[in-house]
Parts: C-alpha cells; structure tokens; sequence
C-alpha cells in the first residue's frame, strides 16, 4: 500500500488547492458594538452556470489509517467545508496529471479551520476524525453533472504525521 503522512494545514501549502479559511492574527474588523470580530472575505466561491448553496453534511468520522480508494473533482464549482465543531478533519487534495490525481498531499486541520477546494481540483471527499462530522458546505447549485471521479488502481493510505 503506497502510504502518505499527513501534515497541518497551511494557507501557503494548500494554496495552489485552494483557500485555508481560518481567523487572521488581527480582525480585518470589530462589529456589533465592538463585540464581534469580522475576518472578511476569506475565500470566494468559483461557479459556473449555476448559483452557490449552502448546505450541510453530517459525515461519519474514519479513523487512521485511511484508506484513499478515490478522488474526485467538481468541474462546475469550488466546494467549502466549514466545520461546525471544533474537531479536526483531513483534507486530502492532488494536482492533475493527464486527467487523473497525482501524488495526494494529505493536511490535518487545526480546531476551527475550515477550506474552500477550488474548481475542479482533486480531492477526497469529506473525512471527520471525530464525531459528529457535521459542516457546513457552500457549493455549486446548477444543472448538469458536477462530480467527476477516480478510483485508483491500487489506493493510498492516509497515516498520521506525527
Ligand atoms: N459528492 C458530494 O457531495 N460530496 C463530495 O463532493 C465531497 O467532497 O465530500
Ligand atoms: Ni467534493
């Protein structure tokens, strides 16, 4: 089984995937009588032909090791997932190679940190490492078929980092 570690999210890593979306050192801004942070515009939905929704997932935890049989990518839009606990989750991410995932990188995300994968990037779907696995997801509403996937010949597994 080809094995993979994974590492803690970071804007910088996940950056050619898409966007880390986590509170900034300092609040772009202080609302509601001073009593609210606003750490505006973080990431951005990217849609085609069809409209952003928000939804919500109540996903089942996996455990370590994970075994990765598949990949996915949405051609038609970026797809956020934004934890609704404080529970960590992995985000499993690839670059293309000819139409397929390449070598995944594998983060682990800090209590709070949600991500916004972007347009037709590979990824695993959601995986929670502790229950409940419920997030709310903002991706694309529209016609036609927005879910491509690719099963591996021979699956990736997933350990912890350290
Ligand atoms: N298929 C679906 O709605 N979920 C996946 O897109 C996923 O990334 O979890
Ligand atoms: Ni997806």
């Amino acid at each position: 089984m080809r094995r993979i570690a994974h590492h803690p999210l970071s804007a910088k890593a996940f950056a050619p995937f898409g966007e880390m979306i986590a509170r900034r050192p300092a609040p772009d801004k202080i609302i509601n009588q001073g009593l609210c942070e606003r750490h505006h515009d973080l990431a951005a939905p990217d849609i085609v032909d069809g409209r952003a929704g928000i939804s919500l997932f109540n996903a089942t935890p996996r455990a370590l090791p994970y075994r990765l049989d598949m990949m996915e990518r949405h051609p038609l839009g970026s797809q956020a997932f934004l934890p609704m606990t404080l529970a960590p989750f992995l985000v499993i991410v690839a670059p293309d190679e000819n139409g397929a995932p390449g070598c995944p990188l594998a983060f682990r995300t800090a209590p709070g940190e949600g991500v916004n994968i972007g347009r037709n990037i590979w990824h695993g779907v959601l995986t929670p490492l502790e229950a409940p696995g419920l997030f709310a997801v903002v991706d694309r509403i529209g016609p036609g078929d927005n879910l491509e996937e690719h099963w591996f010949d021979q699956p990736w597994e997933i350990i912890d980092g350290g």
